[in-house]
């Protein structure tokens, strides 16, 4: 019998529902359940999503469920929990946040899982290490979206700025999902040319200074959305659909997810944003590129903010 594909998403909110639609629309699993605390939105999303099925692109089972519908999931999505008001970072809601995973994490496991979790909420990177330490799962199987969708946001750029489609631009953006993170320019190429060596042999069309600018635009591109919107969810929605197709079509993609990174780059038991190849075991491994002298030291800089902020965090967390 063939096998049923089955994503949960827990945390139907902006981010959450907008990812239940966008998987609806790409026909990606087979059974979708949506669970949230606020249950009547949850419920009505279901029911929402249920009406558009005559016109999606192959027919799915979706409900309104709980906890015990995580057992035979394939993956668990988490996109639960506080967004960022105006003016906060990322890193400002680690408390909370952490606090409503433990919850999360702890019921899903008692469900019986043993799939494959999916990180959005924030600060990802340190949820999905907490989300590691709660579940007990083998850390391939712990993804968080970590920077997918600031990658997405300077392909995005670059392929705007030379006028190339952005599915035809390949740069990463490295690091913390949040302010720390980098670009890494040593290996961003558009058609197949290098970045910097397009801005060396066009001075006159291009320079360094854009995309300095083009790495702003990216950095700070959350706090923009949300002074405008309150919230940022299509981008992220779509990223995460992505990696769930990666995921589920055994696809061996490269994406900058948070994944586990131990003995590379340097660094030492962290979840971080970096490229990994993603397929149905999860991240199957960890890409270690040849960073620049400067790319390393801003690596290195959003690893130690990343350690230092979950510190407290893991010690408060192992204790009880
Ligand atoms: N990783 C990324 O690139 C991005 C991450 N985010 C993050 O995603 C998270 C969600 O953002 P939004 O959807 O805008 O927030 P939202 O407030 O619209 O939705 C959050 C949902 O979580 C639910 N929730 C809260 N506690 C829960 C619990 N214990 N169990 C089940 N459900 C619970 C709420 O009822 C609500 O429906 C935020 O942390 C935000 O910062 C947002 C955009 C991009
Ligand atoms: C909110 C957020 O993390 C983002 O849009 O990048």
């Amino acid at each position: 019998m063939e096998h049923v594909n089955r994503v949960v998403v827990i945390g139907t909110g902006a981010v959450g529902s907008s990812y239940a639609f966008a998987l609806l629309n790409q026909g990606v699993a087979d059974e979708l359940v949506l669970v949230d605390l606020d249950k009547e939105k949850a419920e009505g999303d279901a029911m929402d999503l249920n009406h558009g099925l005559a016109f999606a692109p192959a027919n799915k089972n979706i409900w309104f469920g709980d906890y015990a519908d995580c057992q035979t999931a394939d993956i668990v999505v988490i996109t639960a929990g506080a967004n960022q008001k105006p003016g906060e970072t990322r890193l400002d809601l680690v408390d909370k946040n952490t606090k409503i995973f433990k919850g999360i994490v702890e019921e899903v496991m008692v469900s019986g899982f043993d799939g494959i979790f999916l990180v959005a909420t924030n600060p990802v990177d340190i949820l999905t290490y907490m989300t590691w330490e709660f579940s007990g799962l083998p850390v391939n199987r712990v993804i968080g979206s970590g920077t997918i969708l600031d990658t997405a946001r300077l392909r995005y750029q670059l392929g705007h700025y030379f006028d190339i489609d952005s599915r035809n631009v390949h740069a990463y953006i490295m690091g913390e999902h949040g302010d720390s993170e980098l670009p890494v320019w040593s290996h961003a190429t558009v058609a197949g040319s290098q970045v910097t060596n397009l801005i060396k042999k066009y001075p006159e069309r291009y320079n360094e200074e854009s995309l300095d600018e083009m790495f702003i635009q990216v950095r700070d591109a959350a706090y923009k959305i949300i002074a405008k919107k309150g919230a940022t969810h299509y981008g992220i929605a779509m990223g995460l659909v992505r990696l769930t197709k990666a995921i589920l079509h055994n696809e061996n993609a490269v994406l900058t997810v948070s994944g586990y990174v131990h003995q590379k780059y340097g660094q030492e038991d962290l979840y971080i944003g970096v490229p990994a190849v993603v397929n149905r075991s999860g991240v199957r491994e960890v890409i270690e590129l040849n960073l620049s002298e400067k790319e390393k030291e801003q690596f290195n800089h959003s690893a130690q903010l990343l350690k230092k902020t979950m510190a407290p965090v893991i010690a408060k967390y192992r204790d009880e």
